[in-house]
């Protein structure tokens, strides 16, 4: 069996307009996806997620396509739901060139799905890492990173950007444009995370805005203008100016506002931290519902988070510094 976990991740800037080329800047976060995998004797992959649940059921299945699990969801909410580990062993077989390999995998989070915290590139990165690893194979992780980008690409519909599955594979704070991926030296930040206890669907949230970027030219210079926060933001992260970075992730999540990617609970965490003295605070990741980042030396932003109605959960962040990690 190998095991092995990597970490979610919030963005500082940059979501969205880093899927058409803009730079963006995530930094890993000490939430972890954990992935075990034992090879099989037959070529069956039998999947036991027990955070993923469908219809009320934790997500248990044998491989494709009558070994789906009996539940009653659109075939779309299946895929999104199972796409990433799918494509991920996918990209086992195809590194390793043993197509008819079957696996036993395991996998455990403390990254909650769907809410912007990079879980799909976490589950990723931890399974083509720890399936590779059991039949004998371990990539490096450029390569590693670069494999669970194309699972990223699979699922969501051809649109992905390198980098979730990127932060994940290295940790720390790293930059992404294009395919130019290089990690940054970043200051102790003070994060404090809101969660709404709700998900977004990336797949969906990606294509509309790739749909008001194609229908009005003003969407697609609010793409370029968070390419311009995000140059703004590394020059403020490389100086050390957390009161600069804060005052950018408020514009970035304005402007990811007005391409639609907010919600309601949202807009509340966000203003909920800003009057609460938070030096900045914007969506994380792709939205719809899900998380905010804040950055806060004191608790104030975290409390008051906590009676925020529509906030489910405040927490504080720390950096992660190591990627992907090998367990056994
Ligand atoms: N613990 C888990 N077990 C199984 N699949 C998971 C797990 N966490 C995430 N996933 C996969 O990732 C998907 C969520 O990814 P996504 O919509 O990109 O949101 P995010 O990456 O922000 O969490 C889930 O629908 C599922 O396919
Ligand atoms: C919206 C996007 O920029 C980030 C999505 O992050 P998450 O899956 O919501 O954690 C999409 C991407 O970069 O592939
Ligand atoms: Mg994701």
């Amino acid at each position: 069996m190998a095991v092995s976990s990597a970490p979610g991740k919030v963005y500082l800037f940059g979501e969205h307009a880093v899927v058409y080329g803009e730079p963006a800047v995530p930094c890993a976060i000490e939430l972890r996806a954990r992935v075990d995998v034992e090879q099989r004797a037959d070529s069956k992959l039998r999947v036991h997620a027990e955070d993923l649940s469908l219809d009320g059921f934790t997500v248990e299945y044998a491989g494709e396509p009558e070994g789906r699990p009996d539940v009653d969801v659109s075939e779309s909410l299946l895929n999104a739901a199972m796409g990433y580990v799918d494509s991920a062993i996918e990209q086992v077989r195809s590194v390793t060139g043993e197509d008819d390999v079957g696996f036993d995998v395991t996998i455990e989070s403390d990254i909650p799905l769907g809410a912007g915290l990079g879980s799909s590139a976490a589950v990723a990165v931890a399974a083509i890492d720890a399936g590779t690893r059991e039949l004998g194979t371990t990539l490096e992780i450029d390569d590693l990173a670069e494999r669970a980008y194309r699972t990223e690409h699979e699922v969501q519909g051809g649109q992905a950007s390198r980098a979730d599955t990127f932060c994940s594979a290295t940790g720390g704070a790293v930059r992404v444009e294009g395919d130019d991926c290089r990690s940054l030296e970043a200051p102790e930040l003070p994060i404090v995370i809101g969660f709404d206890g709700g998900a977004g669907d990336t797949g969906e949230l990606v294509a509309g805005v790739r749909g008001l970027r194609e229908e009005y030219d003003f969407a697609a210079d609010t793409v370029e203008a968070i390419g311009d926060i995000v140059r703004r933001g590394e020059d403020a992260l490389a100086a050390g100016d957390i009161e600069e970075l804060g005052r950018l992730m408020d514009f970035n999540h304005g402007l990811l506002s007005a391409l639609g990617v907010s919600s309601r609970t949202l807009d509340s965490m966000v203003w909920a931290a800003r009057d609460a003295g938070a030096m900045g605070a914007k969506l994380t990741g792709a939205g719809g519902g899900g998380c905010i980042v804040s950055l806060d030396d004191t608790n104030e932003t975290e409390t008051a988070l906590s009676y925020t109605p529509g906030c489910e959960d405040a927490f504080r962040a720390e950096l992660a510094e190591t990627g992907v990690a090998r367990l056994e």
